[in-house]
Formats: structure tokens, sequence, C-alpha cells
């Protein structure tokens, strides 16, 4: 997977967010969109998932031989994010299932061992709405990272983890992403502290 971007730009009503950003990320990077508060790094991360549209400038995906149409890039990518909401009705159970009758398991994992993954058996059966955030948030990690996509964002994975939670969401980079391009949108070294690759979105201001 190769994701390009040209002279991108994003603005909300009057207020560039962030503009002139040409930028290539390639498999089997790792990459950190890295910046204060308030910056821009959810507002990149939008535009490479493909939910926001750069307000000028062009995004092109491609796999190895061909151009991915930005309307099918949902398919092959993984989010997880502190904001992005779980079907709160769900039991833990089913929210594994519902998951993944649209998205396919990475190679060899099965829906049992993303359970024991999340260490969370005793909670299968309960709603979500029951959760603590950090059972939450583990939720989505496991569930974005378990995921046999090729592109994989994660905006502050970390939050709401503690340290046994944080030595966990390592782990989990460590078995689940190899293979994959993965950009994380963060201020904490803890959460990007694996990538090779480093973008100050104060430099496209
Ligand atoms: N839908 C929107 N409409 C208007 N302004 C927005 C919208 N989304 C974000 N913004 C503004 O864009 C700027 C960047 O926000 P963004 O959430 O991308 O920053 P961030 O670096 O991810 O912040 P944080 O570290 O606090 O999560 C902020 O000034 C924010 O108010």
């Amino acid at each position: 997977m190769k994701i390009d971007l040209k002279d991108a730009g994003r603005r909300f009503n009057q207020e560039w967010i962030f503009r002139n950003f040409t930028y290539g990320f390639a498999a089997a990077g790792k990459y950190a969109i890295l910046g204060p508060n308030g910056s821009g790094k959810s507002t990149l991360l939008s535009v490479i998932l493909g939910s926001l549209e750069p307000s000028e400038g062009t995004i092109t995906y491609a796999d190895d031989t061909n151009i991915i149409p930005i309307e099918k890039v949902y398919k092959q990518v993984s989010f997880a994010a502190p904001y992005l909401d779980l079907v709160e009705e769900f039991t833990l159970q089913e929210t594994i299932d519902f998951h993944f009758k649209f998205k396919r398991f990475y190679p060899g994992v099965t829906a049992a061992q993303v359970m024991d993954l999340l260490g969370l058996r005793k909670a299968q059966d309960k709603a979500l709405k029951y959760f603590s955030s950090g059972m939450k948030q583990r939720t989505k990690l496991a569930l974005a990272c378990c995921t046999d996509t090729p592109l994989l964002l994660l905006d502050e994975p970390t939050s709401n983890l503690d340290q046994q939670g944080i030595k966990w969401y390592h782990e989990l980079i460590r078995d689940f992403t190899a293979d994959k391009l993965v950009v994380i949108g963060s201020n904490q070294e803890i959460e990007y502290s694996f990538c090779d690759n480093f973008i100050k979105i104060t430099d496209y201001k």
C-alpha cells in the first residue's frame, strides 16, 4: 500500500489547518504525526483515512499494481480513536462478531483469540455501555489491529490506558503490524516509540 499527498491542504471555514503537504507513505513504514493539541493531527489522519476531503491538492492510494479508487479505500483501512464510537448496546461478543462480518481477521486470528487477547472474557456478555473508558479503548485497538487491512490508522492510541494497557498496546503493534502501513496521531512518545518516520504538522502551516 502506498499513499501520496501532493500540495494537500485542509481548512475549516477560513482557517487553514495544514497546507502544502507533499508526502509519501509506503508499507510497511511506521509513521507518527506529531503536534500540540489543536494543531491538526486528527484532521490530517481523517484526510488519510478518506473521511475528509482535502480542500486543495490531491491524495492517491495504490496497492502494488493499481490505483485504489477513493470510494474503495475504506476496505483497506482499520482505524481506532478515542472519539470513534462503538455500538453501546452491543455486548463485547456481539461487537467482535459484528466487526468481523465486514472485515477479515488478521491471518491466523479467530474471534476467540481476539477475546483472549483483550483479556476481557469475563465481560464478554456485558454491554459496552457498562465498559470503562480503558476497556473500550482496548476493544477498539484489538479490533483495528486484528483486522487484515494493509493500512492501520490510530489516533491517540493509549488514551485511557494504564501502564499495563500501554505494555499490551506495544505487544499488539509488535504482533499484528509487521507488514502494515501504520500512521499514529500523537503527542506522547510512548505511543509512537516504534515509528521510524515523523511528521510535524506545525511544519505545514
Ligand atoms: N469539523 C470541524 N469544524 C471546524 N473546525 C474544526 C473541525 N474539526 C477540527 N477543527 C479545528 O481544527 C483544528 C485542528 O484540530 P484537530 O482535532 O485536527 O487537532 P489535533 O492536533 O488532533 O488536536 P488534539 O491533540 O487536541 O487531539 C482545531 O483548531 C479544531 O478546532
